[in-house]
């Protein structure tokens, strides 16, 4: 099937100093695709985010975000992209429904911010200020704000770090809901059963460099077909399957 590339990163340089965080990487990302990029701590995961989210500049390299150059036109990308901010990002005094009025107006799109709270199961916390959520909450409210100026794409850095199961697979379903409505997603996560379930493809960082790429299942083929073995035979279920089990799939945090 013919995809269309919406993202093009071409050997993507970035130095701190005499360190170099990424070096020379290269990929795409295809329309209404889940992209994840995926690594250790210090990989470059974070770094290639931000510069294609036109918030770092790069050393070298050429990026190209949905037919925009990056170094010609950072502001016609930065309106068809949405960011997940960090919690200090929002105002401390202002309730959910009131930060969501507040985006709403600097980008000057009207957004119906009961339904957009109803979405990502926050209704009930139409009132309530962002340090006043759960982590869990706090995510999938920052998740809806990205939402907000109606994007093509979403970047998400590491969206269920920290987060208990539960409140990890409801994310998972979220994005996936948020995809199926025609965004595409960008991902990171050291995470790799979140790679696995989430993502159509990813890129294996480390070291600042891309060392695989392609989808979960073919680079698990792949790895196979080279006479990779577990050296434990595989139980049927693991402990986070016991722990769900027991406590139930639903979220906790309401
Ligand atoms: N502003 C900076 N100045 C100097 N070095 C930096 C800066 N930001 C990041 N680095 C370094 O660049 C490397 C890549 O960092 P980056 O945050 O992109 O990694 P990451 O893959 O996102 O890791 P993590 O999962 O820990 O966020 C790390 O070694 C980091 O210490």
């Amino acid at each position: 099937m013919e995809r269309h590339t919406i993202i093009t990163v071409k050997d993507l340089v970035k130095q701190y100093g005499d360190f170099t965080a990424v070096k020379g990487i290269s990929f795409e990302v295809y329309e209404n695709e889940i992209f994840g990029l995926l690594g250790p701590n210090g990989a470059g995961k974070s770094t290639t985010l931000e510069i294609i989210e036109t918030l770092r500049e790069k050393t070298s390299g050429h990026v190209t975000v949905d037919g925009f150059d990056l170094d010609k036109a950072p502001d016609n990308i930065k309106k068809i992209i949405g960011v997940q901010l960090q919690s200090a990002g929002y105002y401390p005094n202002l309730n959910l429904t009131e930060l969501i009025a507040l985006f709403s107006g600097l980008y000057n799109r009207p957004v119906d911010a009961k339904d957009l709270l109803a979405r990502f199961n926050l209704e009930d916390k139409a009132r309530a200020k962002f340090k006043e959520l759960s982590g869990g909450q706090k995510q999938r409210f920052s998740i809806a704000t990205t939402l907000i100026n109606r994007p093509k794409i979403i970047f998400l850095d590491e969206p269920t770090t920290g987060l208990d199961p539960q409140a990890r697979r409801n994310l998972w379903e979220l994005i996936q809901q948020v995809r199926a409505q025609g965004t595409t997603v960008v991902i990171t996560t050291h995470y790799m059963d979140e790679a696995e379930f989430l993502c159509d493809r990813c890129a294996i960082v480390d070291k600042g460099e891309i060392i695989a790429l392609d989808s979960p299942d073919v680079l698990i083929d792949k790895l196979v077909a080279g006479g990779f073995e577990r050296k434990k035979e595989v139980k049927k279920a693991n402990l986070e399957d016991v722990f769900l089990h027991l406590t139930g799939r639903e979220l906790r945090d309401q």
